[in-house]
């Protein structure tokens, strides 16, 4: 039996990007990090977003959850989460949202949790800034929050450096999950261990995902590492996406050349052995993108007019590509005399 589509459940769709567009201001004039990006994703789907460094991939994640600083403003688009535009919020609105209805995991728990306070002290300040709960409450919920994600709650004690590289990760989740959020946007949370604690803690995300129905946008630069917990993937480069569509299908038959390289350059998990090629050159610099289609200086089937015009996203079976050779051919009208 066929799956249903994820991307015709629309009217299951908790957030819903349209056009957005992030530039970080410099001297030498503004850099499209981000450069118009399209997306709906539905209640409690895993999106793993992929794509070599400096993709744009973190700066698209800050501009959904609006953590951007200067340099980087949001300068188009629209990023509808459960009613409401987020580009066009207050901060303070945004605010009474972040935690409750969406929480947001960093690369480095060291560098997001404060070093000088226990981790049960943090996740008070967080519960407080939202909700007027007695100490015992906070107690029983941090408690029951480490407990998910694998940690003894004796932990609510410990400082940041008291624990492991992963535990603090966990400890960074169970904080997300405080509230029990609709959607967790996850940027790299596994890089920072090795590759065992990578898959096991990626093991966990999932079943907290199943358990608790939220939904997860995940960036990484790592194929292998979504390939098993992803529902669909989102394959970016040059700041637009390239193509998007079932995690299977993009692994089975990627349709845009970018995606293959980036296949053809990760060993497979379980999969038989092949020899790997990557992607010879750099991703461009995003203040002078390639004319045409930015993959085609790197592309192994370009063809002459890549270097002229430009890609749409179009429809490839179920997902969608960002490459001339998808483009539907011109519809023959015949005229009657
Ligand atoms: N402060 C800045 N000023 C100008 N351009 C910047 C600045 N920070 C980032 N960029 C541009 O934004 C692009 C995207 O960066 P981003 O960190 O979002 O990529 P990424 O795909 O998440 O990379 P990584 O996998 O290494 O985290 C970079 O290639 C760079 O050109």
């Amino acid at each position: 039996m066929s799956e249903p589509m994820l991307e015709t459940m629309n009217d299951d769709a908790l957030l819903r990007v349209s056009g957005l567009r992030v530039e970080y201001a410099t001297a030498n004039g503004p850099v499209p990090a981000v450069a118009g990006v399209d997306l709906t994703l539905a209640k409690g789907e895993f999106l793993g977003v992929v794509g070599e460094s400096g993709c744009g991939k973190s700066t698209m994640l800050f501009g959904i959850a609006q953590l951007l600083n200067p340099p980087a403003s949001v300068t188009a688009g629209e990023v509808w989460f459960k009613g409401e535009n987020l580009v066009a919020m207050t901060a303070k609105s945004l605010n009474t949202l972040r935690w409750r209805d969406f929480s947001v995991v960093m690369q480095s728990a060291m560098n997001a949790l404060n070093p000088v306070h226990s981790i049960g002290r943090q996740f008070k300040d967080a519960i407080k800034a939202h909700a007027k709960w007695s100490d015992t409450q906070v107690r029983a919920r941090s408690a029951e929050v480490l407990e998910l994600v694998g940690i003894d709650p004796v932990h609510l004690k410990s400082y940041p450096h008291q624990l492991s590289g992963g535990m603090r990760q966990r400890a960074m989740i169970a904080m997300a999950l405080l509230f029990t959020p609709d959607l967790i946007v996850m940027d790299e949370p596994t890089s920072a261990l090795d590759v065992v604690a990578q898959r096991s803690l990626m093991a966990q995300i999932k079943e907290l995902q199943k358990q608790l129905g939220f939904a997860v946008i995940f960036v990484t630069h790592d194929m292998s590492l979504v390939s098993h917990f992803s529902d669909r993937l989102m394959v970016m480069y040059a700041g637009q996406v390239v193509e998007l569509g079932r995690t299977r299908s993009v692994f089975d038959a990627p349709a845009h050349p970018y995606s293959k390289g980036l296949l053809d350059a990760f060993p497979s998990i379980r999969g038989e052995k092949k020899r790997l090629t990557g992607i010879p050159g750099a991703p461009p610099n995003l203040a002078k993108p390639p004319s045409g289609c930015r993959f085609h200086p790197r592309c192994p089937v370009a063809m002459d007019r890549c270097k002229a015009d430009v890609p749409e996203l179009y429809t490839v079976g179920a997902a969608q590509a960002r490459c001339l050779l998808h483009e539907p051919a011109p519809v023959s009208v015949e005229v009657e005399s």
